[in-house]
């Protein structure tokens, strides 16, 4: 058993006890599947994101979840009233910076987001390179790189902000440039073709945080779930469409024996 497996089971049953209420402002596209991995895992979920009403929402959620997919100048308002009453109030609130790499518009955005002091900032490896580098990269909301090349550059980036990085792929990572890292394997190599998996799990990385203080042991436990369900759905899925709706499954029906099993390894 690994040393992090009593704490992931620890955020995984407070998630089910608390139900913390999540505020996501977050894409067009992940909205349906953010909402329903959110229900599957015990937490409450809302889609709350326009300036006249995101700040005043904030205040009473758990956590509140920043995704730039499909950002325009409303929503990063929105974005920005809502983190500024999140952390303001001592409230954890996590960032997904899709595709930050692509334009110039999605990085000035981050960059003001990170402003806020973010808890958790969670994304795919390009994602992570671009913010730690400041270089353009990454195809899209797609990964161009590996985890080898951004690892360093996580531990740095979460040094310099304070925030905890989780790199995720083929191979998952958790860093808070202090204490030893997590690498996290499993899931099915399917879950790519999943769109919007990223996004639901950075959702899943907002209930723990509303659920449990330590944020790297929260952080950890939302990547473990994901990767444990999409594990056990994949043994039977037939394919990207079987695989959706197998994985939420799981997720509902997942418990510490699952977990354990696949943190433990
Ligand atoms: N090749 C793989 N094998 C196993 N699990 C994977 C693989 N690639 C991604 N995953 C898992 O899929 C989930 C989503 O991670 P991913 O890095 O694909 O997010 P993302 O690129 O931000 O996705 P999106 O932008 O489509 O929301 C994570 O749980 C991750 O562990
Ligand atoms: C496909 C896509 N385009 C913008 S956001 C998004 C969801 C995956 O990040
Ligand atoms: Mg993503």
């Amino acid at each position: 058993m690994s040393h992090i497996t009593p704490a992931v089971i620890a955020v995984h049953a407070a998630v089910r006890e608390q139900a913390p209420l999540v505020q996501c402002i977050t894409n067009y596209v992940s909205m349906d599947l953010a909402a329903n991995v959110l229900n599957a895992a015990g937490a409450s979920p809302a889609m709350v994101h326009d300036p006249r009403e995101a700040g005043e929402f904030a205040a009473l959620a758990g956590a509140v979840v920043a995704n730039i997919g499909t950002l325009s100048p409303r929503w990063v308002d929105g974005m920005l009233d809502s983190v500024e009453v999140a952390r303001d109030a001592n409230k954890p609130w996590v960032l997904d910076p899709v595709a930050v790499g692509a334009t110039s518009y999605r990085r000035e955005s981050v960059d003001r987001l990170l402003e806020l002091d973010p808890t958790v900032i969670r994304g795919n490896a390009s994602e992570v390179l671009t913010i730690a580098t400041r270089t353009a990269g990454g195809k899209g909301v797609d990964s161009d790189a590996s985890l080898d090349d951004v690892r360093e550059h996580a531990d740095a980036l979460a040094k310099r902000t304070g925030s905890i990085v989780a790199v995720t792929g083929p191979e998952d990572y958790v860093t808070d440039g202090e204490r030893e890292p997590i690498a996290l394997r499993g899931g099915d190599p399917r879950m790519p073709l999943i769109t919007a998996l990223g996004c639901s799990l950075s959702a899943l990385v907002g209930a723990c945080v509303a659920a449990h203080d330590d944020a790297f042991e929260a952080t950890t436990a939302a990547l473990a779930m994901l990767s444990a369900a999409g594990e056990i759905a994949g043994a039977s899925a037939e394919g990207p469409g079987s695989l959706r709706w197998r994985l939420l499954d799981e997720l509902a029906r997942l418990d510490a024996g699952g977990l354990a099993q696949h943190v433990g390894r």
